[in-house]
């Protein structure tokens, strides 16, 4: 069982596909269930102190494994019943059946325990579950006092992360991911009946263009550095400066050396905040790092003139954030020479790029490799997505909903990106991982301006 930071993110059929060339070099599906039924068993047995498991088979190999985890425990004398949805059907499933000698009691009467132990079904799900099949399991969670899933809550879409009503009611306290996590454990609602995730490695080789983010490489200064080499940020003001001050404080806290605010009242905000006009011949300054523009930047003709002038300049790398958003043509950013971070939100997404076919994983990647861009999709999940690649942070706190969070993330963002030398799609990465971790710091009912001020212990640890 290990933490799922860095982990890959899988898909149903690439889940199966990965699964068939370990078998084609030489595994079997028996040996990798074998291996799934006694993680799943050792992670139980450290989790429940004793307590009595009912572990609820199904047909496929997802029982399978739960017909093993069920052997092991009880060869390790630990409290355990079966429950079984109906006979097994797949050969690995059948010889996992076949070795567990103690009674199965149906699905639909059994008899409740402290613990569940959900193996009725995994990736091999083909429709929504039956309303007897959930009633039961709405009984049994209900009644448990842990409810544990074996790869995914049983009927939760590993794909497009729809989840089933009896886990919606009573989430799992954990779900044990097996080979691979796939984009239901990233993806609301899915990813909240799941509870806490954890991997069960099973040594299949995977893809890795889609993973869960790490904790990033941030550059930390040296004697030779100044307040050029830390980067510095230009930061477009307009109708609501507010919201531009609280992206330049992010900026400074989460690590840049200088942030300016062109434009605005040229007042206000922490004197480390350099005030200027707005001018094109100042924002064409070489020692800009990156231009944020968008936070309250209002939606105006001057606001439209603004964003048109920096896109076509092409002088930096762009943080286009917030009202700019709304003033974009995403496809006339693929003209564009330096890199470019969009940050919306859903509705800020939709309104962009309408509805791409796929998750939002897929949705993201396909609007970045659309645009030539980097997307950072808002959210209780927020996806970093380029063309090629995406990175899911699953660290983000539901206290982040309050005005001013999404500024504090494009300053952040935009310092990581002023960076000499940063790679484009890390520091979106690593502005995103900065600002929750600044979220858990800055604790409960905060506001935006005291997650700005939780940056600096944020970067301070990492
Ligand atoms: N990947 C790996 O490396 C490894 C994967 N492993 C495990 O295998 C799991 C995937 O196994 P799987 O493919 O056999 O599918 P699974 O989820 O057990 O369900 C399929 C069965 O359920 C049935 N069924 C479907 N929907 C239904 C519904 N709504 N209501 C009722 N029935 C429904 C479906 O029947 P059918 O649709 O044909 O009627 C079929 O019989 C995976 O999650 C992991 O746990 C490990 O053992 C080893 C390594
Ligand atoms: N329920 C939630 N759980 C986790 N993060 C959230 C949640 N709601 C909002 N956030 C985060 O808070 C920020 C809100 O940004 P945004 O919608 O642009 O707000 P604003 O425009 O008020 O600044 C984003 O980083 C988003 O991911
Ligand atoms: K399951």
């Amino acid at each position: 069982m290990i933490a799922i930071d860095g982990q890959p993110i899988l898909t149903a059929a690439q889940m199966r596909a990965a699964e068939d060339a370990a078998i084609a070099a030489g595994s079997s599906v028996t040996a990798l269930m074998q291996r799934a039924g006694e993680g799943i068993a050792a992670a139980t047995r450290r989790l429940v102190a004793g307590a009595e498991v009912l572990i609820v088979c199904g047909p496929g190999n997802n029982g399978g494994d739960g017909y093993v985890a069920a052997t092991a425990l009880a060869g390790l004398g630990h409290p355990v019943r079966v429950a079984a949805s109906g006979p097994p059907k797949t050969d690995a499933a059948i010889a996992a059946r076949a070795g567990w000698t103690g009674p199965i009691e149906a699905l639909t009467d059994a008899t409740p325990a402290p613990i569940l132990l959900d193996c009725l079904f995994g990736t091999g799900l083909t429709r929504p579950l039956a309303p007897e099949i959930d009633a039961a399991l709405a009984r049994l969670s209900h009644a448990a006092r842990l409810v544990i899933a074996a790869d995914l809550p049983s009927g939760t879409n590993a794909d497009t992360a729809e989840a089933p009503d009896w886990a919606k009611a009573r989430p799992a306290a954990l779900t044990l991911a097996l080979g691979a996590l796939k984009p239901a454990h990233g993806l609301h609602p899915a990813a909240a009946a799941c509870g806490t995730i954890r991997l069960i490695d099973l040594g299949i080789d995977r893809p890795d263009a889609v993973t869960v983010a790490a904790r990033p490489a941030l550059p930390q200064p040296g004697p030779a550095s100044h307040k050029y080499t830390r980067g510095m940020v230009a930061i477009v003001a307009g109708a609501m400066e507010g919201a531009a001050r609280l992206a330049a404080v992010a900026a400074l806290r989460s690590g840049a050396g200088y942030v300016a605010l062109y434009g605005g009242s040229g007042q206000g905000g922490p004197d480390a905040i350099v005030h200027r006009p707005y001018e094109p011949e100042a924002l064409a300054d070489e020692r800009i790092g990156a231009i944020l523009i968008g936070p309250g930047l209002g939606r105006d003709d001057e606001a439209r003139a603004h964003l048109q002038a920096l896109i076509e300049a092409d002088t930096h790398r762009l943080v286009i954030d917030g009202d700019a958003l709304h003033l974009l043509d995403p496809d006339a950013l693929r003209r564009r020479h330096n890199p470019v971070v969009l940050t919306p939100h859903a509705g800020e997404f939709h309104a962009l790029f309408g509805t791409p076919d796929g998750s939002l994983l897929d949705r993201a990647r396909t609007a970045a490799a659309r645009a030539g861009v980097i997307v950072v999709l808002k959210g209780p999940t927020t996806i970093v997505a380029d063309a090629a690649r995406v990175r899911i942070h699953l660290a983000g706190n539901p206290w982040l909903s309050t005005a001013g969070t999404g500024d504090v993330l494009a300053g952040t963002i935009a310092a990581q990106l002023a960076h000499p030398h940063a790679d484009p799609m890390a520091a979106a990465d690593a502005g995103v991982w900065l600002h929750a971790r600044a979220a858990w710091i800055a604790g409960k009912s905060f506001i935006a301006d005291d997650l700005a001020n939780a940056l600096t212990p944020a970067r301070a640890g990492a």
